[in-house]
């Protein structure tokens, strides 16, 4: 195997200097994984020194996946102990999204994790889309059967779970060609299963697997077990699911020589339908194998889904990368290093030292949050995500005196309240008055208290005079003003 150097780049900035740390790579296909991140050998210069480090996952090649996956907490369970010595040799490993939602969410990346660890293992990575089984709904880890989703729905999911696991198992991503239904790469392939499960008819599909499955181990999986107790009982269409499922993997097994298939811990039940398939048909033993990773929870214990309110969306379109950033940026410090573990490739030992430098004194509250939440947004939305995110931030931190343009404000406008306003409506006026015509403050006597308290903002700038008239110079390009009240409360006027 070619083990390639990469140079050490110095970047100065006006503030501080950005290092990337060479490393040794072993497949020049695989993606380069940049983090940015504040590495401090010391807590106090932990907003100074900000190192670009090229995070030594080729380094963990000589370690097992397997281990690797289990010292960062990725793993639940393995159908054979055999997957260990089985994955000193190349593998091919898959994973399934049903298209239940146009977006993935932040537990569903644990799946694109854990490929992405293979796929930096050396392994090659398949991601299928469920076409076809998202027209039937697992039934696992759900009390009630999931609605039917209509056809163009369906599709629509498709495209665009397709383009969330491209971007970040793809390689580069501005080159990831679509051909046909593939997005062809070196070490990753996106399948849709409805392209085999199109042409099965019912009587082939008793031939081809309904023979096979023994009605009583499917009675026995935990998905159907819960479902048989509760009031509603089980369709015979969702019963069917774990057959589809088992299905996909052995029509992978047979044709594109796909050995294991990764899931949540609650696609155990699917995936053993899979291997036990596989087995029967092709009476082949211990060729295949199974692995699932715990669920990612909250520290309450609820899990990170998309039924709780407000799920944390990896598409750009549903949850700006702005917001995507502020949610890992607030996570508790009783989670940060879980998921430092879980969701970021940044290496053990790294993490172990953000981990003592959260016990320091001088340690700056959310330092190791914001090292997260760049991690996983990178990862996430690319580098002009992060980008994108970053400047929100700053734009949008309560009293930033930010300089802001009009294409800053419209990147943030859409994280934050807006409205529009004849040209007329607001040159000349006063800002007492704009503030309440603009629905940033409900009245003219709320606006004067903030206005004495120093918390009303005009374009970042604070106001302290409650004569201040909007003038030309105030609307920024002509086009925008950005309003604030107090630490939190914004509003973007629009001129038409
Ligand atoms: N929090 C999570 N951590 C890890 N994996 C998850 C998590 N949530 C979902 N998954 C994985 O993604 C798959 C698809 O998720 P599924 O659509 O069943 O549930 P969901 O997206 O969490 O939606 P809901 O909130 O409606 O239960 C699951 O089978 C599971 O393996
Ligand atoms: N059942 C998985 C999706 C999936 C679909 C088909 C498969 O072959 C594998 C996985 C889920 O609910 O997310």
């Amino acid at each position: 195997m070619a083990v390639a150097a990469v140079a050490t780049v110095t970047i100065a900035t006006s503030r501080t200097s950005l290092q990337v740390i060479p490393q040794t790579r072993l497949f020049p296909s695989q993606m380069p994984i940049f983090s940015t991140r504040r590495f401090f050998t010391s807590a106090k210069n932990a907003v100074e020194s900000h190192t670009l480090t090229k995070v030594p996952a080729k380094s963990y090649y000589k370690t097992n996946v397997i281990d690797i996956l289990k010292e960062r907490g990725l793993l639940e369970s393995i159908t054979s102990e055999n997957l260990r010595s089985a994955s000193s040799s190349p593998l091919r490993v898959y994973c399934g999204f049903d298209p239940t939602a146009e977006s993935l969410h932040l537990g569903n990346l644990l799946g694109i994790i854990v490929l992405s660890w293979f796929q930096r293992s050396g392994h090659k990575v398949v991601a299928l889309v469920g076409g076809a089984t998202g027209r039937v709904g697992d039934p696992s880890g759900k009390s009630l059967e999931r609605p039917d989703l209509d056809l163009g729905t369906i599709e629509k999911n498709c495209a665009g779970i397709r383009g969330i696991v491209g971007r970040m198992l793809g390689s580069p991503r501005e080159d990831c060609e679509e051909s046909g239904d593939k997005i062809e790469e070196d070490s990753f392939v996106i399948v849709n299963n409805y392209d085999w499960w199109k042409d099965m008819n019912l009587l082939d599909f008793l031939r081809e697997v309904g023979r096979f499955a023994r009605v009583g181990s499917m009675m026995a999986k935990e998905s159907v077990k819960k479902r048989l107790s509760s009031e509603e009982g089980m369709s015979y269409t969702e019963f069917t699911y774990q057959l589809l499922q088992g299905y996909d993997f052995l029509y992978m097994f047979k044709n594109m020589n796909v050995n294991v298939q990764i899931g949540g811990s609650d696609q155990w039940g699917n995936i053993t339908a899979g291997t036990e398939l596989i087995r029967k048909t092709l009476q082949v033993e211990g060729t295949a194998y199974g692995l699932t990773f715990p669920l990612l929870l909250k520290s309450d214990g609820t899990k990170f889904g998309k039924s709780e309110s407000g799920a944390i969306w990896l598409s750009p379109s549903m949850l700006s990368p702005y917001k995507f950033y502020q949610h890992l940026f607030s996570v508790p410090d009783a989670d940060v290093i879980r998921f430092l573990k879980t969701l970021t490739f940044l290496s053990m030992n790294e993490i172990q030292e953000l981990e003592e430098e959260m016990q320091e004194p001088e340690y700056i509250p959310n330092a190791v949050q914001r090292i997260l939440a760049e991690e996983v947004t990178r990862f996430v939305h690319g580098e002009i995500g992060l980008q994108e995110a970053l400047q929100a931030t700053e734009a949008l931190k309560p009293g930033a005196e930010t300089e802001l343009s009009w294409a800053t404000i419209e990147r943030i406008a859409k994280d934050v309240p807006s409205c529009s306003l004849d040209y007329d409506e607001v040159l000349n006026t006063s800002l007492v008055d704009l503030s309440v015509r603009s629905g940033l403050l409900s009245s003219k006597s709320a606006v004067r208290r903030m206005l004495k308290q120093g918390g009303v903002y005009l374009n970042n700038k604070r106001v302290n005079s409650e004569d201040k008239v909007i003038q030309e110079v105030d609307i920024i390009d002509g086009k925008v003003i950005l309003l604030s009240a107090g630490k939190k409360n914004k509003m973007v006027v629009r001129i038409c």
